[in-house]
């Protein structure tokens, strides 16, 4: 039975040409790629340890860190229970499953089988990432674009073995896995041949590329990035780079919220690499001052960018990834938070008038376009939200913080 609160605004919402109904079935059909890297501040279970480079960095030491894949598993399956909707989950390379101590060249996906075993129970999808850091062979903060073919060859072989991987496991679970390359090469200094370090970035990219997938299974996608801590001067994957080779080679392009000057919001740039790309991939994150990758907040860059997807029809062709870790707090909570702020900035989005207010903007009338973007504030979107988690069976308010502080409770005492 509905409350009055959310039949007062699907009334209220109706008036402004909005459907409460549609916009909750929209919702529940996009799903969110939750990064396992939260769960235990990107370190992975390999025995074998390295720099992570390229600045990335979970700061913090609150206690309940996941240290095995079974307590990764636990953690997720709380966190996915106090979300609304079916999920996915991003893993990474180095979150391997098996006794076996393979060096990343060695990976196979029997590695992984027990994720893809628990995923099919869970009734998720899966994505997936070369891991090109925190391995010793990373420690000059150049993998790909190595000078030295060695190491290159090391890391073009764990780049094709992910492939091989992701798509045995889009394969297994029937759903297209993303297998998305970020590698941190880059200077602290400045380059003096930038051309060099970029040649072979892409001729090591071609070669990992080069075998065939199938699509049905597995897709590509690049990520670009500023620069890193570490790695000031020049990132060698580069926006310029990787939107250049995702066009030319059609890969997704994964577009990263921390990873571009602080005044960029990438709801700007949706719409322009939309027209040049098939397929986006996004890592939904929060940058204070740098690439921090902060818990998301339902705040207006978030908005901006759900407004986009769901203005300039991008859901279909957009991937929607979280990228944030954050250890000072509960690392479940985090996810839990992060995921709803996703969901709810597509929810506001997706309860706009958007037929008016896109008429007002054709129309050059801005007062008009004004006027509404500050009215609709005032909408009560906070009781559709409550009604979509009342019906998808997962808390709100009180009975959310009690849970999170309860499973947080149960997990602290992990060394
Ligand atoms: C762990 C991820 O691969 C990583 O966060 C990457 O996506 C990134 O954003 C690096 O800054
Ligand atoms: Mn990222």
């Amino acid at each position: 039975m509905t409350t009055r609160a959310y039949d007062a605004a699907r009334e209220t919402f109706a008036e402004w040409g909005a459907d409460t109904e549609a916009a909750m079935t929209a919702l529940a059909a996009i799903p969110i790629s939750v990064h396992c890297w939260q769960g235990d501040d990107v370190v992975g279970f390999e025995t074998r340890k390295g720099n992570s480079g390229g600045g990335i960095q979970a700061t913090g030491n609150y206690p309940g860190r996941a240290r095995t894949p079974a307590e990764l598993r636990a953690d997720l399956e709380f966190a996915y229970a106090q979300i609304p909707g079916r999920h996915r989950l991003n893993l990474h390379a180095f979150y391997l499953d098996t006794d076996e101590t393979p060096d990343r060249d060695e990976i196979e996906y029997r590695h992984f089988e027990p994720w893809v075993d628990w995923a099919r129970q869970q009734g998720i999808g899966l994505d997936f990432n070369p891991t090109f850091f925190a391995h010793p062979r990373a420690d000059d903060n150049l993998t790909l674009s190595h000078p030295d073919k060695g190491i290159r060859d090391f890391w073009i072989e764990h780049g094709r073995r992910s492939r091989d991987i992701a798509a045995r496991i889009g394969e297994a679970l029937g759903s297209p896995a993303v297998n998305n390359i970020w590698v941190p090469d880059g200077y602290k200094d400045t380059p003096v041949d930038r051309m060099a370090a970029r040649r072979r970035l892409e001729a090591s990219l071609d070669e990992m590329l080069s075998p065939p997938q199938d699509p049905r299974h597995m897709r590509d996608a690049v990520e670009s990035k500023l620069f890193g801590i570490g790695v000031e001067a020049c990132t060698v994957g580069s926006h310029e780079f990787y939107l250049g080779y995702a066009i030319r080679k059609g890969t997704l392009l994964c577009l990263d919220m921390g990873h571009f000057h602080p005044t960029e919001n990438i709801a700007d740039k949706l719409s322009s690499v939309s027209l040049s790309v098939d397929e986006i991939l996004l890592h939904v994150s929060r940058p204070m001052r740098w690439d921090s990758d902060h818990v998301i907040l339902l705040n207006d860059d978030i908005l901006q960018m759900a407004q986009e997807l769901v203005f300039a029809d991008l859901l279909g062709k957009t991937r929607i990834g979280l990228d944030f870790f954050d250890a000072t707090i509960s690392r479940t909570a985090a996810w839990v938070i992060g995921v709803r702020n996703m969901q709810k900035a597509l929810l506001r989005a997706l309860l706009l008038p958007r037929a008016r207010l896109q008429q007002a903007e054709h129309d050059l009338d801005h007062s008009t376009r004004l006027i509404l973007t500050e009215e609709l504030k005032d909408l009560p979107y906070a009781a559709v939200w409550a009604e979509f988690c009342d019906r998808m069976g997962v808390p709100t308010g009180a009975g959310l913080i009690a849970g999170l502080n309860a499973y947080q409770s149960s997990v602290a005492s992990r060394g």
